[in-house]
């Protein structure tokens, strides 16, 4: 029987592991080196699920009104798999990731995601889900423009229900972790593109996400800040225990994961693995 709920994580013998709530109070001045260090030692603790699955499909149909975009695909992401996903324009690649990510349901066929079949939950439940595992970036970072850096990256857990001090504490840590503590007060039009994204990954791996779904992240950047970002993503990503999945043109950029997947005629076919 699905859950009807949004579960915690699994731990190999199928209990539930300890989830770091956004909610919790911190402890009295609690610095943000503190907060990194929980935040990483946590992390070091995660365990992927049962069979190291972190994301499975099979049989996945999905489309618009009616017209077929993805036709009976199966996928399965190891719990730290760094996965690309390439394919023409029009292929279905961003398609793909809005079901992925809960956002698209599939006309037959499930997600699975660490062992919760992601369309069985209610629309709120596959929302409060959805924020608390699935990481997602954009090509353009999508920051709210009228927020700061440190609020937009606090904005996932204020929408989890942490309290606003422990939010605000816990994305200044973050983005300190990730380079970007001047950037804090910074709105999106006064960040370079590249920083933007930097941001953009803050944000995503904020809520200590079991999967990361990025979507041409590197797309809108130049050669060399494309790479920086990439950099942090794969490495920020790997280090958070997380899976990625990474939508991209760029052969470049493919290389970076361990399985280069390509997506044609609505199934995805294994490009190459990384030697
Ligand atoms: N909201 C929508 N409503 C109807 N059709 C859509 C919608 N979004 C995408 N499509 C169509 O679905 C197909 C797959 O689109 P999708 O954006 O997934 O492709 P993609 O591989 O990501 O393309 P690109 O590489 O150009 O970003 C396309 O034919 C597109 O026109």
């Amino acid at each position: 029987m699905p859950p009807t709920t949004s579960p915690p994580p699994r731990t190999t013998a199928g209990t539930p592991a300890r989830r770091v709530s956004a909610s919790t109070s911190p402890s009295p001045g609690a610095t943000a080196r503190t907060l990194i260090s929980t935040f990483v030692r946590w992390t070091s603790l995660r365990q992927s699920p049962t069979d190291g699955i972190a994301v499975r499909c099979s049989g996945l149909h999905a489309g618009y009104d009616g017209t077929p975009v993805l036709c009976g695909l199966d996928l399965e992401i190891r719990g730290r798999e760094i996965v690309s996903v390439s394919g023409a324009s029009g292929s279905g690649k961003s398609t793909l990731l809005l079901t992925l990510a809960g956002l698209l349901p599939p006309t037959a066929g499930e997600v699975i995601v660490e062992g919760t079949a992601v369309y069985q939950l209610d629309a709120d439940a596959r929302t409060t889900f959805r924020r608390e595992n699935v990481g997602l970036i954009f090509q353009f970072g999508q920051l709210v423009a009228e927020l700061t850096a440190g609020d937009n990256v606090a904005l996932p857990l204020l929408l989890g229900g942490a309290r606003r001090h422990r939010a605000t504490e816990q994305a200044r840590a973050i983005l300190g972790e990730l380079g970007l503590g001047e950037m804090v007060s910074r709105y999106p039009h006064q960040l370079s593109g590249g920083q933007r994204q930097r941001v953009a990954v803050a944000r995503a791996l904020v809520n200590e996400p079991l999967v990361v779904l990025a979507d041409e992240p590197t797309g809108s950047l130049d050669s060399r800040t494309s790479q920086d970002v990439l950099d942090l993503l794969c490495r920020s990503t790997q280090q958070a225990g997380a899976s990625l999945v990474l939508v991209t043109h760029d052969e470049g950029v493919a290389r970076r994961a361990d399985r280069q997947l390509y997506l044609h005629d609505g199934t995805l076919a294994t490009e190459s693995l990384r030697p």
